[in-house]
Parts: C-alpha cells; sequence; structure tokens
C-alpha cells in the first residue's frame, strides 16, 4: 500500500510536503535568464528544489493548474517533475482535484495513475458521491496508488456548504467524511492507515479538534500552513501524534530566497528544516 511508503517517509524525514505550485513570477530573473526558455528554468527550479529538500520532506505535491496555464509546454514540465520525483523513488501527491460520473473517471484514473502524468496520489473532490470514486479503487488495491478526498478545505469559503447543518445535525463536511471513511477502511496499509485519506485544512481552529476525533484512524493531507495563516498548533492537532498527515507548504518554501537573502535552493531546505522544527518540537 503507497500510504505504507508514506508513513516510512513522514517517519524517516518528516511530515512537510513541498508543494511545487511553481508560478513563472516566483522563479528569480536571473536564473531564468541561465536557460534557453522558461519552461526548462520552471523544470531546472523545480528539481533544484527537490535535491535540496528530498531527504527532509516527506513527499510533493504538484499543482496542476500551475503547468495547465503555460499550456502544452507547461504540462510538459509537468510531466517530467512527475518523472523526475519517480526516478529518485519519491512520493508524488498530484493534486488535480476531479470529480465525475463513471466513465469519465477511467479516463482521469488512467490520465493521473498511469502514463505520462503517473504520480502515487491525487486529489480528487467528493461533490458527485461514491460511485464517483470507484473507477480509482483497483488502482488504490492494487497498484500501490492512494486519493486524498478533500474534507474541510483551508479556504474561507469552505464553510459556505462544508459548514452547513443537515437535517440530522451533522455538518455536511461530516456527512462527506463518514461516508468515505467507510470506504477507505477496507483499504489499510500496515500502520493502521487507509490509502484514501482526506485534505484537510489547517485554518479552522473550531472544526480541526472534532476532525480529528471523529476520523481517528485517518490520514491528512494539511495544507493552509504558513501563507495561508495556520500555525503549528494548529497542525499538531491534526496529526496523530509524529505521524498522522503530511504537512503542505508552496509559497514559503519556493519564494524562502525572499526572506532568508540566499539562493532559493538553499533558501527552502532551509524552510522545510524550520518548518519540520517547528511542528515536530512539543509533539
Ligand atoms: O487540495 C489541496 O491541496 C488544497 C486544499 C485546501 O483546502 N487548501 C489548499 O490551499 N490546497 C492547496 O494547497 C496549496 C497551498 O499553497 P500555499 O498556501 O502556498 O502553501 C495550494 O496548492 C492549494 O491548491
Amino acid at each position: 500500500m503507497i500510504i505504507d511508503k508514506l508513513y516510512k517517509y513522514v517517519e524517516e524525514r518528516g511530515p512537510v510536503c513541498v508543494g511545487l505550485d511553481t508560478s513563472i513570477d516566483y522563479i528569480p530573473q536571473d536564473f531564468i535568464k541561465k536557460h534557453k526558455d522558461e519552461y526548462s528554468a520552471l523544470f531546472d527550479f523545480n528539481r533544484r528544489i527537490i535535491d535540496a529538500t528530498e531527504d527532509i520532506a516527506s513527499c510533493y505535491k504538484v499543482q496542476i493548474a500551475y503547468y495547465e496555464v503555460l499550456g502544452i509546454c507547461g504540462l510538459e514540465v509537468y510531466k517530467k517533475t512527475l518523472e523526475y520525483l519517480r526516478q529518485k523513488g519519491l512520493i508524488a501527491i498530484c493534486d488535480i482535484k476531479r470529480s465525475d460520473i463513471s466513465s469519465t473517471a477511467k479516463m482521469y484514473a488512467k490520465a493521473h495513475f498511469e502514463g505520462d502524468f503517473e504520480g502515487d496520489f491525487i486529489t480528487l473532490n467528493p461533490y458527485m458521491g461514491l460511485d464517483s470514486i470507484d473507477e480509482y479503487l483497483g488502482y488504490v488495491k492494487d497498484k500501490e496508488k492512494g486519493i486524498f478526498i478533500l474534507l474541510k478545505t483551508s479556504n474561507r469559503g469552505s464553510r459556505d456548504i462544508q459548514m452547513m447543518r443537515l437535517n440530522d445535525g451533522k455538518r455536511v463536511y461530516e456527512h462527506v467524511g463518514d461516508l468515505f471513511y467507510k470506504v477507505a477502511k477496507e483499504y489499510k496499509g500496515e500502520y493502521g492507515y487507509s490509502s484514501i485519506g482526506f485534505v484537510v485544512g489547517c485554518t479552522d481552529i473550531q472544526e480541526i479538534v472534532n476532525i480529528r476525533e471523529r476520523y481517528k484512524d485517518s490520514f491528512f493531507l494539511i495544507p493552509g500552513y504558513g501563507a495561508q495563516g495556520g500555525t503549528k498548533e494548529d497542525v499538531r492537532k491534526l496529526m496523530n501524534g509524529k505521524n498522522g498527515g503530511v504537512v503542505n507548504s508552496s509559497r514559503a518554501v519556493l519564494l524562502a530566497y525572499k526572506k532568508y537573502d540566499d539562493a532559493f535552493d538553499a533558501s527552502a531546505r532551509k524552510e522545510v528544516l524550520n518548518m519540520r522544527e517547528e511542528i515536530l518540537n512539543g509533539i
């Protein structure tokens, strides 16, 4: 089960997930100028961030929109970045946030668990219901793949729908969580976590404790740390001790060179080390 590999990497390297939401605007101009075009600079930037952090990060979340926006050439960089992670034996979470009926979901599953855009985990939107994830389950069961389902997101708008109360008193996100938690239990690995986990933002202090209590043996992908205001205390409440989730940081790592006044890769390393220390010290 892929979740066991992720669990082991968190044990060895810590819970930080480096977010490769690499906008061309984030790349220092002098670095871009050294390359034949901005696409090769983009890949080289990602490669150096990966090289500088691989021993201290558990995984990498590659946000597809940052590559799609650049068209075919951007998707080439997305592909090359995933290939590079794979060659190094690192774990890639493809942040694609898909949702569709089964016949189309089958294509998404094939597109992101096989071929050019293959990753280890993908993010899915649960809005279309239980059968919308069916086509991914074969990959989870037999092909070492995993899923993170959006449960309670980090944005302010998560209150608009996810926090609404249903007739039975449950929040919408609790209803969603309860449904998918049942499915997830069938895909548990050797450490007790399932390869189907949840995305839980660390920005809603009131809900965090409830979520960890309610989904005790669920592994979380936790965004919202740093740039969106999530703190080490919030994150710690979502982790099950030291190993119950990975904490994503994208902009704070990619733009760390502005804070440390050092090379971008050395700065990214400093940021990941600081973050790891902040989260783990005190657990
Ligand atoms: O699924 C996600 O990764 C995600 C869910 C969520 O609730 N909030 C959220 O910010 N994200 C993603 O997490 C990353 C956060 O980036 P930073 O705020 O720069 O660390 C982005 O790639 C978002 O798309």
